[in-house]
């Protein structure tokens, strides 16, 4: 309707010229304007309401774009995240929605608008005079010329800015979560030289590109100028034989200036699909990737009846980017009511063994067996709901001590939370549920964190514990209370404990002694103080640190 309107306008121009201000009718001077002014507003609303719905449009499909994005990244196993970075799902989640929000909304407004002005302005043109509409169908094949130039040159170049996007998030995010470590080793200037770099990459990148497109503007002013000149002097002409009249040839000036504003709107939606085309493979490979262990949601409840709770069985294990295993023929049995510790130098695998008894990745060869059951039958739901795992790293989330405690279990009440917050020695921190915490929990100290970790993990009563190195920034005394509690619960089938202190593993029942990604030993403490040498090693390297 915009476009209908103003294709009409430079009609009422000619008229207003020829039949008013040149005869001095003042009467088609003013119906003239007035019409001019009516149907300006009319455009001017189907503007309006066309811009507002091609935003909610855009605004609705970008955020379920996004939200589609986020599902399909938190459904990756640790295969798929390793393989894209946290990086990338930075750009992809959020540059590249834009660019195909923007796409849409473009799509919407002047999709049908730009090619219904270009194609009005030519056939207007014809019927006001012949010859001039040849010289306005002469523009098209010449403006598309350039365009293709400048676009063969520019679209390699989009993309090279893209991975450059991308390089920049990963330092960007690396020196701010570890702003603090870096001004404790005064690294501020080396990591701003690192920072500057990859921006003035990009900016090169950008510039190439950019410098391309910026021909794009001069470039047609240039045709325009030229193109008004022809209409002028061939208009010239037909005026003085009598087959135009002035208004007329205002009329053409006005439909030129039509055609080319709409052929370098033209022009402007060819990037910005192009951009999105790019944008759109990037999400669409994220959003087609299956993940390699997928999501269920529980099938079962693993009621651990038989004795054996835990089994590797010539368990080894490569992550999928190298090919070395870094465990090697792990088999061990670990029965019901046992406390596993798990000890051996950093770099042994200690990690990776817990990250496989969840399916965080699966088994290179081998057989882990969970409850009797191949984890490969199990879901990862099934294994969630009986696994609780407290990383070396304690996550805390922005929000509240309860939305921390009640993030994998929503039903908790307040008096689980308070149960869970005992067990882990938190009650001398946390007096009110509603307690504000920071991103990264940066308001409580790292030992305060470890603790709110595993009540988070002690919280829905899982029936196996993994503490991954998490009582490692407590004092001796607290890291005793909180082992002596948990072994106190009694729905707590397994705690499996892995430390670099042999304090706080010694009293397990069973204990793995990982090195290199090999079972060295594995027995009670006192069996392999006894039997491995290795282990007597670590014992005494440790008791010479505590003398
Ligand atoms: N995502 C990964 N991709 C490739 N290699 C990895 C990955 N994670 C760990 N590794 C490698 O696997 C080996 C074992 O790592 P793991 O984290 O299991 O050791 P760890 O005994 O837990 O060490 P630490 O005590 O320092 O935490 C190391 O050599 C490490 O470099």
């Amino acid at each position: 309707m915009e476009a209908i309107f103003e294709l009409t306008l430079p009609l009422f121009m000619a008229y207003l010229i020829d039949s008013g201000i040149r005869e001095k009718n003042m009467s088609v001077v003013y119906s003239a304007t007035l019409y001019m002014l009516g149907l300006s507003v009319l455009g001017l609303a189907c503007v309006l309401i066309c811009q507002y719905y091609a935003s909610v449009a855009s605004q609705g499909f970008g955020t379920e774009l996004r939200l589609a994005v986020v599902k399909k990244i938190t459904q990756f196993s640790h295969t798929e995240i390793d393989e894209f970075g946290p990086d990338t799902f930075l750009t992809r989640t959020i540059n590249d929605v834009n660019q195909l929000q923007l796409a849409l909304a473009m799509l919407i407004r002047l999709v049908i608008r730009a090619p219904f002005l270009s194609i009005g302005s030519i056939v207007m043109a014809f019927t006001i005079n012949p010859s001039m509409g040849f010289i306005f169908l002469l523009t098209v094949p010449i403006f598309s010329f350039i365009l293709y130039l400048l676009m063969s040159k520019t679209v390699p170049k989009y993309k090279q800015v893209l991975t450059t996007i991308d390089e920049l998030n990963t330092v960007t995010s690396e020196q701010l979560t570890g702003v603090k470590v870096i001004r404790a080793f005064g690294n501020e200037s080396l990591m701003e030289e690192k920072s500057n770099r990859v921006s003035e990459r990009l900016a090169d990148r950008y510039l190439d590109m950019t410098k391309l497109s910026a021909l794009m503007s001069p470039l047609t002013l240039f045709i325009t100028n030229i193109i008004i000149a022809l209409i002028l002097w061939v208009g010239d002409i037909n005026v003085s034989i009598g087959n135009l009249q002035t208004g007329d040839i205002v009329a053409l000036i006005n439909y030129m200036l039509q055609l080319l504003a709409a052929l370098i709107v033209v022009a402007n939606l060819v990037t910005i699909f192009v951009r999105a085309f790019s944008a759109k493979n990037r999400v669409e490979e994220l959003l087609n990737t299956t993940p390699s262990i997928p999501t269920h949601k529980a099938n079962q409840l693993l009621t651990f009846q038989a004795d054996i709770t835990l089994a590797f069985d010539q368990v080894s294990f490569h992550y999928p980017d190298t090919t070395q295993n870094v465990l090697q023929n792990i088999h061990f049995d670990l029965k019901k009511g046992q406390q596993l510790g798990i000890v051996g130098p950093t770099g042994s695998g200690k990690t990776t063994l817990v990250e496989l008894i969840q399916k965080f990745y699966l088994p290179s060869t081998g057989n882990i067996l969970l409850d009797n059951q191949n984890i490969l039958d199990l879901t990862t739901g099934d294994i969630k709901q009986s696994i609780r795992y407290v990383s070396q790293k304690s996550v805390i989330f922005s929000g509240t001590i309860k939305s921390n405690l009640t993030m994998g279990f929503p039903n908790a009440t307040e008096e689980e939370c308070w149960t869970a917050l005992k067990w882990a020695d938190c009650l001398e921190f946390v007096d009110d549920l509603n307690m504000p915490t920071a991103e990264n929990g940066t308001n409580f100290s790292g030992g305060q964190r470890q603790r709110l970790a595993i009540a988070r993990a002690l919280i829905s009563r899982p029936a196996i514990l993994i503490l991954d190195d998490s009582l490692s920034a407590l004092d001796y005394k607290t890291d005793l209370t909180i082992r002596q509690t948990l072994a106190s619960l009694t729905f707590i089938k397994n705690s499996i404990i892995i430390s670099q202190r042999i304090s706080s593993v010694k009293e397990s029942d069973h204990l793995l002694v990982l090195n290199q990604g090999t079972l060295v030993a594995q027995g009670t403490h006192a069996e392999l103080m006894d039997e491995s040498p290795f282990y007597q090693q670590i014992v005494a390297s440790q008791s010479k640190e505590e003398e």
